[in-house]
């Protein structure tokens, strides 16, 4: 491709539901696969990636929480969860040369590398795709907040959501046929009007720190790209 992209260096957070394909739980690693191919085209347009993958493919803390059991110890497995996706994704993306490193918010340095801010600046910096583990480290948050976070850190031009939809509606699209897609927001608008795609926190911290947010579709193939390079379907959401 010869596009110019719109962005130079983008955070894109990758759901953790969209990697179990349809199997319903767990990693489909075809998909994993496509996804770090989607991944791929993106870097070839010269744009500095880090990633953010979720972990609701298999476990989320509130879900323990909802039938009676420990908040924290749920969100902890959550934070796991997520460790396993940056694995599988890591590998995805090394099957297709590039050279990823993962850096978690927990330490489990058999496993990967321990997150310092410093450390990412100068693996972004040297042109490697970084991919965050473990969230933010803390329960009581989301890979949405974690991704909002890391994103203002590494000094990122622009959140990608890559969800299950192709862009923020005027309601939840998968509970109301007749919701309208918005091509722009600001970010004033996403928490005004309550439009749940992405929690409170993280809407906050990308405003507070003046973050675009462009919410996409992670199941179309070559999406991510296609958005960088100023074409494809999705919602920005600026400042104004
Ligand atoms: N106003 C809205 N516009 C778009 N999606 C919405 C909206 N309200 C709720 N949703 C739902 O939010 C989901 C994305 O949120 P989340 O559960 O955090 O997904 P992910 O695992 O992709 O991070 C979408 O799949 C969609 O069904
Ligand atoms: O900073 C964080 C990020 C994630 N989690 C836990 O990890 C789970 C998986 O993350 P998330 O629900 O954001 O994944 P996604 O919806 O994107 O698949 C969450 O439900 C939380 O239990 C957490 O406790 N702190």
């Amino acid at each position: 491709m010869t596009d110019t992209p719109l962005y130079k260096r983008v955070l894109i957070k990758v759901s953790g539901e969209a990697l179990m394909g349809d199997q319903g739980f767990g990693i489909d690693v075809s998909v994993a696969d496509r996804i770090a191919g989607d991944i791929k085209q993106a870097r070839d347009l010269d744009v500095e990636i880090a990633i953010v993958i979720g972990g609701g493919n298999i476990f989320r803390g509130v879900a323990v929480a909802s039938r009676g059991g420990d908040r924290v110890s749920g969100d902890h497995m959550g934070m796991l969860a997520t460790v396993i996706n940056s694995v599988a994704l890591r590998t995805s993306l090394q099957k297709h040369g590039i050279d990823a490193v993962v850096l978690s918010a927990i330490a489990m340095p058999e496993i990967c590398e321990s997150f310092s801010q410093r450390k990412a600046m100068a693996y972004i910096n040297a042109g490697r795709v970084v991919i965050f583990a473990g969230g933010t480290g803390n329960p009581f948050f989301t890979t949405d907040s974690a991704s909002a976070l890391r994103a203002a850190e590494i000094g990122a031009d622009a959140l990608f959501k890559g969800t299950q939809v192709d862009g923020i509606y005027s309601a939840d699209p998968k509970k109301n046929p007749d919701a309208m897609r918005y091509e722009k927001l600001t970010h004033k608008d996403v928490l005004d009007k309550g439009l749940n795609v992405m929690d409170v926190a993280a809407v906050a911290l990308t405003r507070e720190n003046h973050i675009p947010i462009i919410v996409f579709s992670i199941h179309e193939k070559g999406g991510f790209a296609e958005i960088l390079s100023g074409r494809g379907r999705s919602t920005l959401v600026t400042e104004v």
